[in-house]
């Protein structure tokens, strides 16, 4: 197990963008999920894509919420996708996103998904597109849908993260929660060998496992990080990094510092507790420019 500290980043640095590069080079970042129960959800992992450097957004959620949507980020086009009859994503949307995807570098989906979308009708179509390019994020309930898919999230020829909280990864690995909190590294680099992928497996600590890498642990940016909204934020900053054109892992590691180390700077301003979720992405370029 390696430590994910100053030294690690410094011997794993992100690409950079050329001077002349224009927003569709830098990295074109789609965000898919929400609900009408959660909205906001992809507004905190749009902006941080934004924040981590992505050069284009788009936001794809519920068709009733999309409009609004649209105020609350100016910087993003919206688009709009079926829905259920719990305001959810819907069996169609799916199929409906992948139209979409000759659009985007790295297609982030999920957040704001809770346990009323049928995630694996939403995430087959999605995993089974012959797009070898198209770098792929996962977090809330297309984790759960997940499970049901690692077949062909293994065979899938992009670059993939997946981001359980420990709940999250029970469901994954149709394990009970006790056993997560027994042997979070060993079901971590579990979860990273079945679904081909790099694994965030997210908490107080944060454990970063990759196929054929080493295992890397985050010890935390401090309790004021357990508020809604804080784990699609660290979605968003890990696919911004990946539009970029970071690797899996490296986005991954520094998504998961940059996270924390935002969540530690809010503390220290703010005060330990009470910082919001939306707080966090604003943390994110100095950080990224002093490191
Ligand atoms: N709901 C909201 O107010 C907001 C939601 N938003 C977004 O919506 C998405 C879905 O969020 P969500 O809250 O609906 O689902 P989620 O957190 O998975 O809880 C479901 C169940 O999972 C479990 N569980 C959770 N954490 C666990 C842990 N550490 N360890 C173990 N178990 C854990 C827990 O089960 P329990 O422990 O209660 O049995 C819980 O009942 C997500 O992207 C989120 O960011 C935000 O955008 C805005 C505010
Ligand atoms: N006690 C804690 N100390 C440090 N970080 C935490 C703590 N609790 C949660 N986190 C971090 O906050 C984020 C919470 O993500 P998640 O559980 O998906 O929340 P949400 O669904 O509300 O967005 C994760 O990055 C996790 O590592």
């Amino acid at each position: 197990m390696t430590p994910l500290d100053a030294d690690w980043l410094a011997a794993h640095p992100l690409p950079e963008p050329p001077e002349d590069t224009d927003k569709n080079s830098r990295g074109r970042v789609l965000v898919a999920g929400g609900s009408e129960i959660v909205p906001g959800a992809l507004r905190l992992t749009g902006e941080a894509a934004l924040r981590a450097g992505a050069g284009k957004l788009q936001l794809a959620t519920v068709e009733r919420v999309a409009p609004h949507l649209g105020v609350l980020v100016p910087e993003a086009a919206i688009f709009g996708l079926p829905a259920n009859d719990a305001g959810e994503l819907g069996d169609a949307a799916g199929e409906r996103l992948c139209g979409y995807l000759d659009r985007c570098d790295t297609l982030v989906l999920g957040p704001g998904t809770g346990a009323e979308a049928p995630g694996t009708a939403i995430l087959a179509p999605v995993v089974a597109e012959p797009r070898g390019a198209l770098s792929l994020v996962l977090d809330a309930a297309m984790i759960h849908a997940a499970a049901d898919l690692a077949t062909a999230i293994h065979a899938h020829q992009g670059r993939i993260v997946l981001t359980p909280h420990p709940g999250e990864m029970a469901g994954l690995m149709g394990c009970e929660d006790m056993r997560i909190a027994q042997d979070p590294a060993g079901i971590a680099q579990e979860a990273a060998r079945r679904f081909n992928a790099t694994v965030v497996l997210k908490g107080p600590e944060t454990w970063i496992a990759c196929p054929g890498e080493g295992l890397l642990r985050y010890p935390g940016g401090g309790p004021g990080l357990a508020t809604g909204g804080s784990g699609d934020v660290l979605a968003g900053i890990i696919g911004g990094l990946m539009s970029r054109g970071a690797e899996p892992r490296a986005a991954a590691a520094w998504g998961v510092w940059l996270h924390g180390e935002a969540g530690k700077r809010l503390a220290a301003r703010i005060g330990p507790l009470g910082f919001l979720a939306r707080e966090l992405p604003g943390e994110i370029p100095g950080l990224l420019a002093h490191p």
